[in-house]
Protein backbone atom coordinates (compact mmCIF):
# COMPACT_ATOMS: atom_id res chain seq x y z
CA UNK A 1 0.00 0.00 0.00
CA UNK A 2 1.85 2.80 1.64
CA UNK A 3 2.56 5.63 -1.33
CA UNK A 4 3.00 8.98 0.12
CA UNK A 5 5.09 7.20 3.01
CA UNK A 6 7.57 4.64 2.77
CA UNK A 7 5.77 2.47 5.37
CA UNK A 8 1.85 1.85 6.60
CA UNK A 9 2.60 1.46 9.86
CA UNK A 10 6.30 1.25 11.22
CA UNK A 11 7.09 0.00 14.84
CA UNK A 12 9.97 1.11 17.09
CA UNK A 13 10.84 -1.63 19.04
CA UNK A 14 10.30 -5.45 17.81
CA UNK A 15 9.23 -7.13 21.05
CA UNK A 16 5.86 -9.11 21.34
CA UNK A 17 4.74 -5.47 21.60
CA UNK A 18 5.02 -5.39 17.61
CA UNK A 19 5.55 -8.30 16.00
CA UNK A 20 2.78 -10.83 17.14
CA UNK A 21 0.42 -7.88 15.35
CA UNK A 22 3.20 -6.33 12.77
CA UNK A 23 3.33 -10.27 11.29
CA UNK A 24 -0.73 -10.79 10.28
CA UNK A 25 -0.62 -7.40 9.18
CA UNK A 26 2.50 -7.28 6.44
CA UNK A 27 0.53 -10.58 5.62
CA UNK A 28 -2.46 -8.75 4.77
CA UNK A 29 -0.21 -6.78 2.31
CA UNK A 30 0.38 -3.78 4.43
CA UNK A 31 4.07 -2.05 4.09
CA UNK A 32 5.40 -2.52 7.34
CA UNK A 33 9.00 -1.56 9.32
CA UNK A 34 10.31 -2.22 12.38
CA UNK A 35 13.37 -1.06 13.94
CA UNK A 36 15.17 -2.70 16.92
CA UNK A 37 18.14 -1.11 18.76
CA UNK A 38 19.18 -4.56 20.44
CA UNK A 39 18.10 -7.91 19.69
CA UNK A 40 14.88 -8.92 17.71
CA UNK A 41 12.35 -10.57 19.93
CA UNK A 42 13.11 -7.93 23.17
CA UNK A 43 12.82 -8.96 26.60
CA UNK A 44 10.38 -12.19 26.85
CA UNK A 45 12.24 -14.47 24.33
CA UNK A 46 16.10 -13.20 25.57
CA UNK A 47 15.91 -11.79 28.39
CA UNK A 48 12.30 -12.59 30.41
CA UNK A 49 9.93 -14.73 30.10
CA UNK A 50 11.23 -17.85 27.78
CA UNK A 51 15.24 -17.26 29.19
CA UNK A 52 14.03 -17.15 33.14
CA UNK A 53 11.35 -20.35 32.06
CA UNK A 54 14.54 -22.42 30.66
CA UNK A 55 16.21 -21.72 33.67
CA UNK A 56 13.34 -22.86 36.33
CA UNK A 57 11.96 -26.10 34.60
CA UNK A 58 15.29 -27.94 36.13
CA UNK A 59 14.60 -26.55 39.32
CA UNK A 60 10.75 -27.32 39.50
CA UNK A 61 12.20 -31.11 38.67
CA UNK A 62 14.61 -30.68 41.28
CA UNK A 63 11.58 -29.45 43.93
CA UNK A 64 9.19 -32.14 43.23
CA UNK A 65 11.76 -34.67 43.21
CA UNK A 66 12.66 -33.44 46.93
CA UNK A 67 8.69 -34.20 47.44
CA UNK A 68 9.02 -37.29 46.52
CA UNK A 69 12.11 -38.69 48.06
CA UNK A 70 10.10 -41.53 49.30
CA UNK A 71 10.26 -42.52 46.15
CA UNK A 72 12.84 -41.15 44.03
CA UNK A 73 16.16 -42.48 45.65
CA UNK A 74 19.34 -40.18 45.37
CA UNK A 75 20.00 -36.25 45.52
CA UNK A 76 19.71 -34.49 42.30
CA UNK A 77 21.60 -31.60 41.91
CA UNK A 78 21.43 -28.77 39.71
CA UNK A 79 24.38 -27.97 37.35
CA UNK A 80 24.36 -24.02 37.36
CA UNK A 81 27.03 -23.93 34.86
CA UNK A 82 24.86 -26.56 32.57
CA UNK A 83 21.42 -25.14 33.28
CA UNK A 84 22.81 -21.68 31.91
CA UNK A 85 24.13 -23.31 28.73
CA UNK A 86 20.97 -24.91 28.19
CA UNK A 87 19.50 -21.63 28.24
CA UNK A 88 21.16 -20.39 25.86
CA UNK A 89 20.97 -23.09 23.25
CA UNK A 90 17.62 -23.13 23.55
CA UNK A 91 16.41 -19.34 23.23
CA UNK A 92 19.86 -18.55 21.28
CA UNK A 93 18.04 -18.95 17.91
CA UNK A 94 14.74 -17.48 18.83
CA UNK A 95 16.11 -13.75 17.19
CA UNK A 96 16.76 -14.80 14.27
CA UNK A 97 13.78 -17.30 13.96
CA UNK A 98 11.26 -14.24 14.95
CA UNK A 99 13.43 -12.08 12.21
CA UNK A 100 12.96 -14.29 9.64
CA UNK A 101 9.54 -15.16 10.56
CA UNK A 102 8.82 -10.81 9.83
CA UNK A 103 10.88 -11.29 6.48
CA UNK A 104 9.03 -13.78 5.10
CA UNK A 105 6.34 -11.89 5.75
CA UNK A 106 7.80 -8.86 3.86
CA UNK A 107 8.90 -6.68 6.87
CA UNK A 108 11.93 -4.13 7.18
CA UNK A 109 13.88 -4.57 9.63
CA UNK A 110 15.61 -2.09 10.51
CA UNK A 111 18.47 -2.47 13.40
CA UNK A 112 19.54 1.23 14.64
CA UNK A 113 18.17 3.45 17.44
CA UNK A 114 14.68 4.67 16.30
CA UNK A 115 13.93 8.49 17.55
CA UNK A 116 10.53 10.62 16.42
CA UNK A 117 11.53 13.61 14.69
CA UNK A 118 8.19 14.56 13.16
CA UNK A 119 4.48 12.87 13.48
CA UNK A 120 5.45 10.69 10.42
CA UNK A 121 9.07 10.39 10.51
CA UNK A 122 11.58 8.58 12.22
CA UNK A 123 15.22 8.77 12.45
CA UNK A 124 17.51 5.98 12.38
CA UNK A 125 21.13 7.28 12.66
CA UNK A 126 21.15 9.37 9.51
CA UNK A 127 17.97 8.04 7.59
CA UNK A 128 14.87 9.36 8.09
CA UNK A 129 12.42 6.71 7.83
CA UNK A 130 8.22 8.17 6.63
CA UNK A 131 5.15 6.46 7.71
CA UNK A 132 1.38 6.96 7.65
CA UNK A 133 1.39 5.51 11.25
CA UNK A 134 3.66 4.82 13.67
CA UNK A 135 3.73 1.92 17.05
CA UNK A 136 6.19 2.87 20.43
CA UNK A 137 6.79 -0.28 21.87
CA UNK A 138 9.96 -0.15 23.59
CA UNK A 139 9.27 -2.13 26.76
CA UNK A 140 10.96 -1.05 30.11
CA UNK A 141 14.42 -1.39 31.58
CA UNK A 142 15.73 -1.91 35.04
CA UNK A 143 15.34 1.00 37.58
CA UNK A 144 18.21 0.89 39.19
CA UNK A 145 18.44 2.27 42.50
CA UNK A 146 19.73 6.26 43.08
CA UNK A 147 21.94 5.23 45.60
CA UNK A 148 26.03 5.12 46.37
CA UNK A 149 27.82 1.87 44.66
CA UNK A 150 24.51 1.63 42.60
CA UNK A 151 26.78 0.39 39.89
CA UNK A 152 28.53 -2.48 41.56
CA UNK A 153 24.85 -4.47 41.56
CA UNK A 154 23.29 -6.03 38.49
CA UNK A 155 20.11 -6.54 36.86
CA UNK A 156 18.22 -9.86 35.45
CA UNK A 157 19.79 -10.18 32.49
CA UNK A 158 23.22 -10.23 34.35
CA UNK A 159 21.89 -13.31 36.48
CA UNK A 160 20.69 -15.32 34.01
CA UNK A 161 24.05 -15.13 32.62
CA UNK A 162 26.22 -15.79 35.35
CA UNK A 163 28.70 -19.01 34.81
CA UNK A 164 29.11 -19.43 38.08
CA UNK A 165 26.48 -19.41 41.06
CA UNK A 166 28.15 -17.07 43.32
CA UNK A 167 27.69 -18.64 47.28
CA UNK A 168 26.05 -14.92 48.76
CA UNK A 169 23.74 -12.98 46.94
CA UNK A 170 22.03 -10.17 47.83
CA UNK A 171 18.41 -9.60 46.38
CA UNK A 172 17.26 -5.78 46.70
CA UNK A 173 13.42 -6.03 46.61
CA UNK A 174 10.64 -8.52 46.59
CA UNK A 175 8.51 -8.43 43.56
CA UNK A 176 8.43 -10.79 40.96
CA UNK A 177 11.81 -11.07 39.36
CA UNK A 178 13.38 -10.75 43.02
CA UNK A 179 11.25 -14.17 44.21
CA UNK A 180 11.80 -15.65 41.02
CA UNK A 181 15.37 -15.46 40.85
CA UNK A 182 15.45 -16.49 44.80
CA UNK A 183 13.91 -19.53 44.14
CA UNK A 184 16.12 -20.44 41.49
CA UNK A 185 19.84 -19.00 43.24
CA UNK A 186 18.10 -20.78 46.36
CA UNK A 187 17.83 -24.56 44.82
CA UNK A 188 21.47 -23.97 43.27
CA UNK A 189 22.89 -23.82 46.57
CA UNK A 190 23.47 -19.97 47.16
CA UNK A 191 23.08 -18.43 50.35
CA UNK A 192 20.25 -15.65 49.36
CA UNK A 193 19.08 -13.04 51.67
CA UNK A 194 16.47 -10.52 50.35
CA UNK A 195 15.92 -6.80 51.13
CA UNK A 196 12.34 -5.93 51.06
CA UNK A 197 11.13 -2.25 50.17
CA UNK A 198 8.15 -2.79 52.82
CA UNK A 199 6.63 -6.37 54.63
CA UNK A 200 4.97 -7.67 51.59
CA UNK A 201 6.40 -10.11 48.87
CA UNK A 202 4.65 -10.23 45.50
CA UNK A 203 2.19 -7.34 46.27
CA UNK A 204 0.14 -7.76 43.60
CA UNK A 205 -1.15 -11.43 44.52
CA UNK A 206 -3.54 -12.89 47.52
CA UNK A 207 -2.05 -11.49 50.50
CA UNK A 208 -2.30 -14.97 52.48
CA UNK A 209 -0.95 -17.03 49.85
CA UNK A 210 2.24 -14.76 49.74
CA UNK A 211 3.05 -15.21 53.66
CA UNK A 212 2.25 -18.86 52.66
CA UNK A 213 5.50 -18.81 49.99
CA UNK A 214 7.15 -16.94 52.07
CA UNK A 215 7.36 -19.24 54.86
CA UNK A 216 8.28 -21.73 52.52
CA UNK A 217 11.01 -19.91 50.97
CA UNK A 218 12.52 -19.33 54.69
CA UNK A 219 12.34 -22.87 55.49
CA UNK A 220 14.44 -23.42 52.41
CA UNK A 221 17.02 -21.21 53.88
CA UNK A 222 16.31 -18.01 52.42
CA UNK A 223 16.41 -14.82 54.57
CA UNK A 224 14.39 -11.72 54.59
CA UNK A 225 15.23 -8.54 55.67
CA UNK A 226 11.66 -6.10 56.13
CA UNK A 227 11.95 -2.79 55.37
CA UNK A 228 15.51 -2.63 55.22
CA UNK A 229 15.56 0.70 53.74
CA UNK A 230 18.75 0.20 51.27
CA UNK A 231 21.59 2.76 51.25
CA UNK A 232 24.34 1.96 49.88
CA UNK A 233 26.42 -0.34 48.00
CA UNK A 234 30.13 -0.31 48.22
CA UNK A 235 33.23 -2.98 47.85
CA UNK A 236 36.06 -4.01 50.65
CA UNK A 237 38.70 -6.26 49.45
CA UNK A 238 36.51 -9.11 47.06
CA UNK A 239 32.96 -8.69 49.25
CA UNK A 240 30.34 -6.19 48.52
CA UNK A 241 28.59 -4.40 51.30
CA UNK A 242 25.15 -3.76 51.52
CA UNK A 243 24.37 -0.75 53.83
CA UNK A 244 20.74 -0.85 55.03
CA UNK A 245 18.32 0.12 58.20
CA UNK A 246 20.68 2.40 60.74
CA UNK A 247 23.96 2.25 59.30
CA UNK A 248 23.98 -1.67 59.35
CA UNK A 249 26.03 -3.85 57.23
CA UNK A 250 25.41 -7.24 55.26
CA UNK A 251 28.60 -8.84 53.22
CA UNK A 252 27.69 -10.76 49.98
CA UNK A 253 29.06 -12.27 46.81
CA UNK A 254 26.92 -10.35 44.73
CA UNK A 255 24.26 -8.01 44.43
CA UNK A 256 20.76 -7.84 42.22
CA UNK A 257 18.68 -4.76 42.11
CA UNK A 258 15.04 -6.08 41.53
CA UNK A 259 13.75 -3.15 42.65
CA UNK A 260 11.37 -2.73 39.06
CA UNK A 261 11.46 -1.95 35.96
CA UNK A 262 10.67 1.43 34.10
CA UNK A 263 9.18 2.70 30.65
CA UNK A 264 11.58 3.13 27.73
CA UNK A 265 10.59 6.57 27.36
CA UNK A 266 13.93 8.71 26.88
CA UNK A 267 15.85 9.33 23.68
CA UNK A 268 13.01 8.67 21.71
CA UNK A 269 11.85 12.21 20.42
CA UNK A 270 8.05 12.01 22.33
CA UNK A 271 8.62 15.72 23.37
CA UNK A 272 9.46 16.97 20.21
CA UNK A 273 6.39 15.33 18.59
CA UNK A 274 4.14 16.09 21.74
CA UNK A 275 3.60 12.78 22.83
CA UNK A 276 2.29 12.73 26.42
CA UNK A 277 4.13 10.37 29.30
CA UNK A 278 5.24 10.09 32.50
CA UNK A 279 6.73 8.02 34.88
CA UNK A 280 4.31 4.83 34.20
CA UNK A 281 4.58 5.10 30.44
CA UNK A 282 3.12 6.60 27.14
CA UNK A 283 -0.64 8.00 27.62
CA UNK A 284 -2.51 5.53 25.37
CA UNK A 285 -6.54 6.10 25.26
CA UNK A 286 -8.99 3.40 24.48
CA UNK A 287 -7.55 2.96 21.18
CA UNK A 288 -4.01 2.46 22.46
CA UNK A 289 -4.09 6.04 20.53
CA UNK A 290 -0.99 8.40 22.02
CA UNK A 291 -1.71 12.28 22.09
CA UNK A 292 -0.66 11.94 18.79
CA UNK A 293 -3.55 10.96 16.51
CA UNK A 294 -1.61 8.76 14.48
CA UNK A 295 1.08 7.44 17.06
CA UNK A 296 0.22 4.41 18.66
CA UNK A 297 2.05 2.96 22.20
CA UNK A 298 2.11 -0.84 22.51
CA UNK A 299 3.60 -3.18 24.97
CA UNK A 300 5.01 -2.39 28.78
CA UNK A 301 5.26 1.12 27.39
CA UNK A 302 2.32 2.18 27.37
CA UNK A 303 -0.02 3.22 30.24
CA UNK A 304 -2.86 1.12 29.46
CA UNK A 305 -3.84 0.45 33.44
CA UNK A 306 -3.20 -3.30 32.37
CA UNK A 307 -0.08 -5.53 33.71
CA UNK A 308 2.73 -5.21 32.19
CA UNK A 309 3.28 -8.85 30.69
CA UNK A 310 3.73 -10.81 27.52
CA UNK A 311 -0.14 -11.82 27.24
CA UNK A 312 -1.06 -7.89 27.37
CA UNK A 313 1.95 -7.11 25.23
CA UNK A 314 0.50 -9.88 22.55
CA UNK A 315 -2.99 -8.91 22.98
CA UNK A 316 -2.40 -5.33 21.90
CA UNK A 317 0.11 -6.13 18.79
CA UNK A 318 -2.78 -8.16 17.62
CA UNK A 319 -5.73 -5.29 18.72
CA UNK A 320 -3.60 -3.10 16.28
CA UNK A 321 -3.17 -5.17 13.58
CA UNK A 322 -7.30 -5.05 13.26
CA UNK A 323 -7.57 -1.53 14.31
CA UNK A 324 -4.80 -0.99 11.20
CA UNK A 325 -6.37 -3.33 9.01
CA UNK A 326 -9.76 -1.92 9.12
CA UNK A 327 -10.93 -5.55 11.03
CA UNK A 328 -12.37 -3.72 14.03
CA UNK A 329 -13.15 0.41 14.92
CA UNK A 330 -14.22 -0.67 18.60
CA UNK A 331 -11.61 0.16 21.63
CA UNK A 332 -9.59 -2.30 23.11
CA UNK A 333 -11.94 -4.76 24.93
CA UNK A 334 -9.24 -6.77 26.74
CA UNK A 335 -9.69 -10.20 28.32
CA UNK A 336 -8.33 -11.22 31.89
CA UNK A 337 -4.97 -11.17 32.06
CA UNK A 338 -3.53 -14.39 33.74
CA UNK A 339 -0.44 -13.55 35.66
CA UNK A 340 1.42 -16.14 37.31
CA UNK A 341 4.91 -15.75 39.88
CA UNK A 342 7.11 -18.58 38.55
CA UNK A 343 8.29 -19.64 42.01
CA UNK A 344 8.24 -22.79 44.12
CA UNK A 345 5.39 -23.14 44.60
CA UNK A 346 3.58 -20.77 42.27
CA UNK A 347 0.87 -18.42 42.72
CA UNK A 348 -1.46 -17.64 40.01
CA UNK A 349 -4.26 -15.32 39.64
CA UNK A 350 -6.95 -14.30 36.87
CA UNK A 351 -9.95 -12.17 37.03
CA UNK A 352 -11.79 -10.77 40.26
CA UNK A 353 -9.31 -10.86 42.96
CA UNK A 354 -10.20 -12.44 46.15
CA UNK A 355 -9.67 -9.40 48.20
CA UNK A 356 -12.37 -7.91 45.57
CA UNK A 357 -14.59 -10.27 45.99
CA UNK A 358 -14.50 -10.50 49.59
CA UNK A 359 -15.25 -6.75 49.96
CA UNK A 360 -18.27 -6.68 47.71
CA UNK A 361 -20.34 -10.21 49.14
CA UNK A 362 -23.24 -8.64 47.39
CA UNK A 363 -21.86 -9.39 43.86
CA UNK A 364 -19.38 -12.34 44.32
CA UNK A 365 -19.08 -15.89 45.91
CA UNK A 366 -16.46 -17.43 46.86
CA UNK A 367 -15.12 -21.06 47.20
CA UNK A 368 -11.68 -22.45 48.89
CA UNK A 369 -10.25 -25.31 48.42
CA UNK A 370 -7.12 -26.47 50.54
CA UNK A 371 -5.82 -29.30 47.55
CA UNK A 372 -3.36 -31.08 50.09
CA UNK A 373 -6.32 -33.18 51.36
CA UNK A 374 -9.08 -33.43 49.16
CA UNK A 375 -7.40 -33.65 45.77
CA UNK A 376 -6.22 -37.18 44.24
CA UNK A 377 -3.40 -35.20 42.12
CA UNK A 378 -1.82 -33.18 44.92
CA UNK A 379 -1.39 -36.31 47.28
CA UNK A 380 -0.16 -37.98 44.48
CA UNK A 381 2.70 -35.83 44.15
CA UNK A 382 2.79 -35.04 47.83
CA UNK A 383 2.11 -31.22 47.20
CA UNK A 384 2.61 -30.00 51.24
CA UNK A 385 0.91 -26.48 49.37
CA UNK A 386 -1.55 -26.48 47.32
CA UNK A 387 -4.61 -24.17 47.89
CA UNK A 388 -7.09 -22.46 45.89
CA UNK A 389 -9.80 -19.87 45.45
CA UNK A 390 -12.72 -19.75 42.61
CA UNK A 391 -14.72 -16.40 42.35
CA UNK A 392 -18.50 -16.49 41.24
CA UNK A 393 -20.87 -13.88 40.25
CA UNK A 394 -23.82 -13.96 41.08
CA UNK A 395 -25.43 -16.00 38.25
CA UNK A 396 -22.84 -18.70 39.53
CA UNK A 397 -20.34 -17.80 36.70
CA UNK A 398 -16.51 -18.39 37.62
CA UNK A 399 -15.03 -14.77 37.21
CA UNK A 400 -11.72 -15.37 38.85
CA UNK A 401 -9.33 -17.44 40.48
CA UNK A 402 -6.03 -18.06 42.26
CA UNK A 403 -3.87 -21.21 43.19
CA UNK A 404 -0.80 -21.44 45.06
CA UNK A 405 0.85 -24.53 44.23
CA UNK A 406 3.25 -26.32 41.87
CA UNK A 407 1.03 -26.31 39.01
CA UNK A 408 -1.25 -22.71 39.85
CA UNK A 409 0.00 -21.90 36.07
CA UNK A 410 -1.33 -24.73 34.45
CA UNK A 411 -4.34 -24.86 36.80
CA UNK A 412 -5.04 -21.29 36.01
CA UNK A 413 -4.16 -21.19 32.23
CA UNK A 414 -7.05 -24.14 32.33
CA UNK A 415 -9.44 -22.27 33.80
CA UNK A 416 -9.35 -19.05 31.24
CA UNK A 417 -11.83 -20.83 28.45
CA UNK A 418 -14.33 -20.80 31.10
CA UNK A 419 -13.58 -17.06 32.41
CA UNK A 420 -13.43 -15.48 29.14
CA UNK A 421 -15.97 -16.81 26.98
CA UNK A 422 -18.62 -16.94 30.21
CA UNK A 423 -19.18 -21.01 29.59
CA UNK A 424 -22.40 -22.30 31.94
CA UNK A 425 -22.79 -25.24 33.23
CA UNK A 426 -24.38 -26.79 30.26
CA UNK A 427 -21.46 -25.86 27.52
CA UNK A 428 -18.85 -27.02 30.33
CA UNK A 429 -20.75 -30.39 30.13
CA UNK A 430 -20.05 -30.67 26.76
CA UNK A 431 -16.39 -30.47 27.35
CA UNK A 432 -14.44 -33.56 28.61
CA UNK A 433 -10.59 -33.20 30.10
CA UNK A 434 -8.18 -35.59 29.50
CA UNK A 435 -7.84 -37.73 32.97
CA UNK A 436 -5.88 -37.49 35.00
CA UNK A 437 -4.74 -33.79 34.27
CA UNK A 438 -4.52 -30.75 36.85
CA UNK A 439 -7.10 -29.43 34.22
CA UNK A 440 -9.89 -32.26 34.94
CA UNK A 441 -9.03 -31.74 38.70
CA UNK A 442 -9.13 -28.09 38.35
CA UNK A 443 -12.23 -28.23 36.78
CA UNK A 444 -13.36 -30.93 39.22
CA UNK A 445 -12.90 -28.67 41.89
CA UNK A 446 -15.00 -26.06 40.81
C1 LIG B 1 13.30 -11.27 34.01
C2 LIG B 1 11.93 -11.10 33.39
C3 LIG B 1 11.06 -12.17 33.40
C4 LIG B 1 9.79 -12.03 32.85
N1 LIG B 1 8.94 -13.10 32.89
C5 LIG B 1 7.71 -12.98 32.39
C6 LIG B 1 6.81 -14.09 32.40
O1 LIG B 1 7.15 -15.17 32.88
N2 LIG B 1 5.58 -13.93 31.87
C7 LIG B 1 5.18 -12.73 31.34
O2 LIG B 1 4.04 -12.64 30.87
N3 LIG B 1 5.99 -11.65 31.30
C8 LIG B 1 7.26 -11.76 31.81
N4 LIG B 1 8.10 -10.68 31.75
C9 LIG B 1 7.61 -9.43 31.12
C10 LIG B 1 7.69 -9.53 29.58
O3 LIG B 1 9.00 -9.87 29.19
C11 LIG B 1 7.27 -8.20 28.96
O4 LIG B 1 5.97 -7.87 29.40
C12 LIG B 1 7.28 -8.24 27.43
O5 LIG B 1 8.52 -8.66 26.94
C13 LIG B 1 6.93 -6.85 26.88
O6 LIG B 1 7.11 -6.79 25.49
P1 LIG B 1 7.34 -5.35 24.76
O7 LIG B 1 7.37 -5.63 23.31
O8 LIG B 1 6.36 -4.38 25.27
O9 LIG B 1 8.75 -4.86 25.28
P2 LIG B 1 10.20 -5.52 25.04
O10 LIG B 1 10.11 -6.98 24.83
O11 LIG B 1 11.06 -5.02 26.14
O12 LIG B 1 10.67 -4.90 23.64
C14 LIG B 1 11.05 -3.57 23.50
C15 LIG B 1 12.13 -3.52 22.44
O13 LIG B 1 12.33 -2.18 22.04
C16 LIG B 1 13.70 -1.99 21.78
N5 LIG B 1 13.96 -0.54 21.83
C17 LIG B 1 13.83 0.30 22.88
N6 LIG B 1 14.07 1.57 22.50
C18 LIG B 1 14.33 1.52 21.16
C19 LIG B 1 14.62 2.52 20.19
N7 LIG B 1 14.65 3.82 20.49
N8 LIG B 1 14.85 2.12 18.91
C20 LIG B 1 14.79 0.81 18.57
N9 LIG B 1 14.51 -0.16 19.45
C21 LIG B 1 14.27 0.19 20.73
C22 LIG B 1 14.39 -2.79 22.88
O14 LIG B 1 15.73 -3.10 22.51
C23 LIG B 1 13.49 -4.02 22.94
O15 LIG B 1 13.96 -5.04 22.11
C24 LIG B 1 9.39 -10.79 32.28
C25 LIG B 1 10.28 -9.70 32.25
C26 LIG B 1 11.55 -9.86 32.80
C27 LIG B 1 12.50 -8.70 32.77
N1 LIG C 1 6.21 -14.17 36.01
C1 LIG C 1 6.06 -13.00 35.41
O1 LIG C 1 5.07 -12.75 34.74
C2 LIG C 1 7.14 -11.96 35.52
C3 LIG C 1 8.39 -12.30 36.00
C4 LIG C 1 9.35 -11.31 36.07
C5 LIG C 1 9.06 -10.01 35.67
N2 LIG C 1 7.84 -9.72 35.21
C6 LIG C 1 7.49 -8.33 34.80
O2 LIG C 1 8.67 -7.54 34.81
C7 LIG C 1 8.42 -6.30 35.42
C8 LIG C 1 9.42 -6.00 36.49
O3 LIG C 1 9.43 -6.97 37.53
P1 LIG C 1 10.08 -6.57 38.90
O4 LIG C 1 10.13 -7.75 39.78
O5 LIG C 1 11.33 -5.79 38.65
O6 LIG C 1 9.04 -5.50 39.43
P2 LIG C 1 7.97 -5.56 40.61
O7 LIG C 1 7.22 -4.28 40.49
O8 LIG C 1 7.24 -6.84 40.63
O9 LIG C 1 8.88 -5.53 41.92
C9 LIG C 1 9.67 -4.43 42.28
C10 LIG C 1 10.09 -4.63 43.74
O10 LIG C 1 11.02 -3.61 44.07
C11 LIG C 1 10.67 -3.05 45.33
N3 LIG C 1 11.18 -1.69 45.39
C12 LIG C 1 10.70 -0.60 44.78
N4 LIG C 1 11.45 0.48 45.11
C13 LIG C 1 12.43 0.04 45.95
C14 LIG C 1 13.49 0.66 46.64
N5 LIG C 1 13.71 1.97 46.53
N6 LIG C 1 14.27 -0.11 47.42
C15 LIG C 1 14.04 -1.45 47.53
N7 LIG C 1 13.07 -2.06 46.90
C16 LIG C 1 12.25 -1.35 46.12
C17 LIG C 1 9.16 -3.15 45.36
O11 LIG C 1 8.69 -3.10 46.70
C18 LIG C 1 8.95 -4.52 44.74
O12 LIG C 1 9.08 -5.52 45.70
C19 LIG C 1 6.99 -6.31 35.88
O13 LIG C 1 6.29 -5.56 34.92
C20 LIG C 1 6.55 -7.72 35.81
O14 LIG C 1 5.23 -7.75 35.36
C21 LIG C 1 6.87 -10.65 35.14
Amino acid sequence: MADKYNYDVLYIGAGHGTFDGAMPLAQKGFKVGVIEADKVGGTCPNWGCNAKIALDTPIKIYEQQKQMSNILEGNLKINWRNNVENKRKTINSLPSAIESGMKSMGIDVIKGWGKLVDKNTVSVDDRKITSKNIVIATGLRPNKLDIPGTDLSHDSKEFMDLDEMPNNIAIIGSGYIAMEFATIANAVGANVTVFMHSDRILRQFYQPYTEILMKSLENKGIKFIKSANVASFSKENDKFVVEYGDNEKFETDWILDAAGRIPNVENIGLEDVGVDFDKKGIKVDNYLRTSVDNIYASGDVADAGQPKLTPTAVFQSTYLMKLFAKLTDKPIDYPSIPSVAFTMPRIGQVGVSVDEAKSNPDKYDIKENNLTDSDWYRIMTNDKIAQNNYIYNKEHQLVGFTEISNEADNAVDSLLPIIDLKLNKDQMGQIVQLFPSITSDTWGNM
